[in-house]
């Protein structure tokens, strides 16, 4: 199966320094991807390359067979940022129907991807008058509406609760089983668990590139937050300067 993207020694700087640091990774079609990493590791930076809203100092950054950004993509690439991306002046049914039309929908379809967002019954509420979570899955609703090939998501389960969670799981995993890919950052070990892939980046570096089970078995533990951690702390230099 061809990748959906490939990144090739991806060196990015942001504020006069260096956040990502040589990336290699890519990310199979048709799956769920998460990329984990600790806060200020580089994960919406590296999301940004991917999406193509990111200047590179050097590498390549391979998007459904074309460069990231270029204009081929733009109706085949949806990324949901962390700051909520949606009119605060508008309904949560009438932005979905505006990026529906953008995106050559009809209301239907605008419709149920606010329903598969869970937000039915806030259908008529103004965004603005949301809260922070539902505000947010009202984003949400407008990255999915267009059905793009490749789903870019910047912590979309933040603020949500439990069963919230496992119910946007539940529809990432059904779109991914229809061929759609999938790349999601989280913070959270138990999203981990629900990945197919895991890529896993500390210092603007990628420290594993596997399955949540070949992760497990790396770091010889059953725990994928243990797992983590001693990844993590085994990429730490020692106080000799020397990466152990
Ligand atoms: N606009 C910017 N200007 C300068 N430095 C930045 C900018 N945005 C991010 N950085 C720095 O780049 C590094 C990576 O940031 P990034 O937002 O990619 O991390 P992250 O892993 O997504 O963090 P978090 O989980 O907290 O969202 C951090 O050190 C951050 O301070």
């Amino acid at each position: 199966m061809a990748d959906a993207i490939a990144v090739r020694g991806l060196v990015v700087d942001r504020g006069g320094r260096r956040v990502l640091h040589g990336i290699d990774a890519t990310v199979p079609r048709g799956s769920v991807t998460g990329l984990l990493g600790p806060s200020g590791s580089g994960k919406t930076t590296l999301l940004r390359a991917v999406v193509g809203v990111q200047v590179i100092a050097a590498g390549t950054v391979t998007v459904l067979g074309a460069p990231a950004g270029s204009p081929p993509l733009r109706h085949r690439v949806g990324y949901l940022t962390q700051a909520p991306s949606v009119y605060a002046d508008l309904t949560v049914r009438e932005n979905a129907r505006y990026f529906a039309t953008l995106h050559g929908r009809d209301r239907a379809e605008a419709d149920r991807a606010v329903a598969d967002v869970g937000l039915a019954s806030a259908a008529g509420q103004l965004v603005g008058t949301l809260s922070g979570g539902q505000r947010s899955r009202a984003s949400l609703a407008c990255a999915l509406v267009g059905e793009p090939e490749l789903i870019v998501l910047d912590e979309p389960t933040v603020g949500q609760d439990p069963v919230l969670r496992a119910d946007l799981w539940a529809r990432f995993h059904a779109l991914a089983a229809t061929g759609t890919t999938l790349l999601v950052s989280s913070h959270v070990m138990d999203e981990a668990a629900r990945c197919d892939r895991l890529l896993l980046i500390r210092d603007g570096r990628l420290i594993a590139d596997d399955t949540p089970a070949a992760v497990r078995a790396a770091a010889g533990v059953d725990d994928l937050d243990e797992a983590f951690l001693r990844l993590i702390r085994a990429a730490e230099p020692d106080p000799s300067g020397e990466a152990r």
